[in-house]
């Protein structure tokens, strides 16, 4: 007999909430029985978003976590900083599941989180109990888990171009760039000076430079896996596109190694995992043939005359950055198939 998980959103009306109720529509396992929204409670969910129009007719519920229990069995929680840190523990005590997109439950070490965030931590006991969610990294311990983190969108595409290097020592992580570039939608639904129409069309800007939110994240991942403190230069860009990351790394080698050595190092990484690809030797993936899907597609340049290689690694911030990789954790977590729903072929062009 095939389970039903109930699921509710808290979220719902922001990007990353959206887009969940758009892929779990399409999943065979999960239904949505709860929009939840601090700000609309009581309006139907389509009035705001006519492109649910018959898709969905309920009303947006309240954020209340008892109503939430009597409703659903897993709730995602796509809120600005700040917010799931307080539901989180509400919605566990009440037995509940609980998937964090936001950034709340991913730095481990809480004055980080206060030094990058510049906002109140979430409380130790729910920090040490939250995995990250960087599915082909971390899986296993995502499987039977009842709070997960998942990552940033930044930090998916790059660890993701990163992690199978750092730990076979193909490069030297001291030496790492990060050049990271991402649409508009990145920045969620609210409406700010930085990314109206006209600051944004026909610009390239970088921005946060050696302050952006995700570098603890990143770092804190690649000293897992390095097994020593790596810190790094990470640079953010907005492009004007509505979706997609690109992250392009550069890292000096540790030894004359070939573009068929990263190809086949990464290959061997990531077998059985559905959603990274690795390009073959002389290709590099561009942000629309991600785009719309849950994967990841990494390619490699060894350039012998400087010996440092370039990574780019590109995925659609909305669904494996948020809530493709979001929907992966729960398959991982019930036990299921990981690409449970998650099979889309890439919109393209
Ligand atoms: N956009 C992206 O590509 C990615 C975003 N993220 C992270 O996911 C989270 C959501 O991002 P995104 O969807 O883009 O953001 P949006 O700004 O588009 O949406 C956030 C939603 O949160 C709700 N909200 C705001 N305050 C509260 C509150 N106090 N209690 C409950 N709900 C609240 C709002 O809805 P309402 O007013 O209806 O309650 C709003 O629609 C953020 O933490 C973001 O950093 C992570 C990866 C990628
Ligand atoms: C384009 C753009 O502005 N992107 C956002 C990504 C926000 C995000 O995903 O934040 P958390 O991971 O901290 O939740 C940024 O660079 O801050």
């Amino acid at each position: 007999m095939s389970t039903v998980v109930r699921a509710a959103i808290i979220g719902s009306t922001g990007y990353g909430g959206v887009e969940l109720i758009r892929l779990l529509a399409g999943h065979p396992q999960v239904e949505v029985t709860s929009v939840v929204s601090s700000s609309s409670a009581g309006a139907p969910i389509a009035e705001g978003f006519p492109h649910l129009n018959e898709i969905r007719t309920d009303l947006l519920d309240d954020v209340d976590p008892a109503l939430l229990k009597s409703k659903a069995d897993v709730v995602f929680i796509a809120t600005p900083a700040g917010v799931a840190s307080k539901i989180t523990p509400l919605l566990l005590a009440e037995g509940l599941k609980v998937i964090d997109i936001s950034g709340d439950h991913r730095l481990k070490d809480r004055s980080e989180y206060e030094t990058w965030y510049k906002k109140e931590p979430a409380a130790q006991e729910y920090l040490d109990q939250a995995v990250f969610g960087l599915c082909e990294v971390y899986g296993e311990s995502v499987r039977g888990a009842d709070l997960i983190s998942n990552p940033g969108c930044f930090p998916t595409a790059t660890l993701l171009g990163l992690v199978p290097a750092v730990k076979a020592g193909l490069i030297d992580p001291a030496s790492i760039i990060i050049d990271a570039k991402s649409g508009v939608s990145g920045a969620g639904r609210g409406v700010s000076l930085g990314n109206h129409y006209s600051e944004v069309n026909e610009n390239f800007k970088a921005y946060k430079i050696n302050k952006h939110q995700h570098i603890p994240e990143i770092e804190q991942v690649l000293s897992d896996i390095a097994g020593k403190k790596v810190v790094t230069t990470f640079t953010t860009h907005l492009v004007p596109m509505t979706r997609g990351i690109m992250s392009t790394m550069y890292a000096s080698m540790t030894g004359n190694h070939t573009n068929e050595d990263f190809i086949s190092l990464y290959r061997n990484y990531y077998e059985g995992r559905p959603f990274v690809r690795i390009r073959q030797n002389g290709v590099w993936p561009a942000t629309k043939e991600v785009s719309g899907s849950n994967y990841c597609d990494i390619g490699f340049a060894v350039d012998p005359r400087t010996n440092r290689v370039t990574i780019v690694s590109v995925i659609d911030n909305l669904v494996k950055g948020a809530a493709g990789q979001a929907i992966q954790n729960l398959n991982l977590m019930m036990g299921w198939d990981e690409s449970l729903g998650l099979r889309f072929v890439p919109v393209y062009p």
